[in-house]
């Protein structure tokens, strides 16, 4: 009751209460002060009670928030470590999802995108996602296909360098339509380059496949292929030198070692050689032309029944015979291009002296004698190897070339010889070339 009546007089008029507390310092001891406060009116109360719910509320609502949020990410991170898990060992690489492709679009009509819905296949952001463009895009890019932007000219069509409307400069090349080779041979490096993903492989920046065209937009690699570099026509001098060559040696095992054990479907180049080897600015080398690729699911006891194709010089002996293609084939092709490097030679040469027209004819009896290795290397490398890592490489080659396929390495091992051999080069080449040139523009 005492709190009763306190309550109400603290809950009276300030002179009133006032009045109460000085009457009860006269009669009663007096009571300590805290006590007043304690006894607050229920207004009060409520003011201070309604917001520390509120506080309490807002806390409850961002920690559920912050749960939510913790809950989603950790679902994210499982279902990139199960994509991750289902695509290829090496970090670098991804094998996208099959897909179709609509051909018979109508001109100007944009044809679905390659990539499926399943988010999970979708690239990471280093390699872009394969783009479908109108012809008349590419027209603008490459100014109405000038003679001036012509960079190249290959065995199914005239490539140019053009401008994409938002800056990247591409290689784009033009199909010639006419017969089944042509139009198999887009469809499978439509297919696979936008499946195969790789710094060792050129990337399909997109496609045109209208009524009419069909053209493939790469990326642009500046300094053009090995071919123009190791073999310049017009007798111009090859400047390319020993580090520059291993490098590239190691870069091409790598795209072919990604090819035949990495990618989820093991893929068969079948068409290596050094006119397909591309290098960019740093002279970095990526492998490109998969018109004659064949995909491992058509195999047969570890075979693909093929015709023949490909081109002579770099044809393993029994492929251009039986017409029976495995990845050992391209371990063969791959040996005659590092005979190239080591040697400057092209692998087939009728302008040279009876016995040494074909390159692995006249390089594999001398690969295994010292001596002999030093005299088959490039004059113009003099002085540039060590005797040791020429040994080593002309063997590595020695094995790619063997007659028998059973007797070729796996592209891994190639691979883990190279690698030791190129991690002793110096750190960053301050220069590709013998001395101080530089290449001239690929255009
Ligand atoms: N991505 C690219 N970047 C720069 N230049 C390129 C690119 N792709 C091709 N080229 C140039 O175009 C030329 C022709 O290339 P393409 O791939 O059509 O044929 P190829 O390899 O010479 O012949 P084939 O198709 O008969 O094997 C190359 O030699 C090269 O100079």
């Amino acid at each position: 009751m005492e709190t009763n009546s306190s309550t109400v007089a603290a809950a009276g008029p300030p002179g009133v209460s006032a009045k109460n507390h000085t009457h009860n310092h006269h009669h009663s001891p007096p009571q300590p002060h805290k006590h007043h406060h304690d006894i607050l009116p229920s207004t009060s109360v409520l003011t201070i009670i309604i917001p520390i719910i509120i506080v309490i509320l807002l806390l409850l609502i961002f920690l559920i928030i912050v749960m939510l949020r913790r809950l989603k990410s950790a679902k994210n991170n499982d279902s990139i470590k199960r994509s991750n898990r289902n695509s290829i060992s090496n970090r670098y690489c991804m094998f996208i999802a099959h897909s179709t492709l609509n051909i018979n679009a109508s001109p100007d009509v944009k044809v679905g995108c390659l990539y499926g819905g399943n988010s999970n296949h979708i690239p990471p952001n280093k390699f872009r996602v394969v783009q479908v463009f109108t012809y008349k895009e590419l027209e603008v890019a490459t100014d109405r296909f000038s003679e001036s932007n012509v960079i190249g000219n290959g065995g199914f069509g005239v490539v140019y360098r053009g401008v994409l409307s938002d800056g990247t400069v591409a290689a784009i090349k033009m199909l010639q339509r006419e017969g089944k080779q042509g139009e198999r041979a887009f469809r499978i490096e439509v297919d696979l380059l936008s499946r195969l993903h790789s710094p060792y492989i050129v990337e399909l920046l997109g496609y045109c496949a209208d009524l009419h065209h069909r053209l493939l937009i790469f990326e642009y690699m500046p300094n053009g292929t090995l071919q123009r570099h190791l073999h310049p026509s017009h007798n111009q001098p090859r400047l390319l030198n020993w580090e520059t060559r291993l490098r590239i040696a190691l870069d091409c095992a790598k795209a072919l070692e990604f090819l035949h054990e990495h990618a989820i479907t093991p893929v068969i180049h079948s068409n290596f050689k050094c006119s397909n080897i591309l290098l960019d600015q740093n002279f970095k080398a990526r492998v490109s032309n998969f018109g004659f690729a064949k995909a491992g699911s058509d195999k047969i006891n570890g075979q693909i029944s093929t015709h023949v194709l490909g081109t002579t010089g770099y044809l393993e002996p029994k492929y251009a015979s039986a017409g029976k293609l495995t990845s050992k084939s391209d371990v063969y092709s791959y040996g005659v291009v590092l005979l190239e490097l080591l040697t400057g030679r092209v692998p087939v040469d009728t302008k040279r002296p009876p016995g040494e027209h074909v390159l692995v004819s006249w390089a594999l009896p001398r690969l295994t004698n010292r001596e002999e290795i030093v005299e088959m290397v490039d004059p113009v490398l003099q002085g540039q190897y060590s005797k040791k890592d020429l040994i080593q490489i002309a063997a590595i080659a020695a094995m790619c070339v063997q007659p028998e396929a059973d007797y070729r390495p796996l592209m891994t091992d190639v691979v883990q010889s190279l690698i030791p051999l190129v991690k002793n080069l110096p750190r960053c080449p301050s220069n590709s070339f013998r001395s101080n040139q530089t290449a001239s523009p690929s255009h």
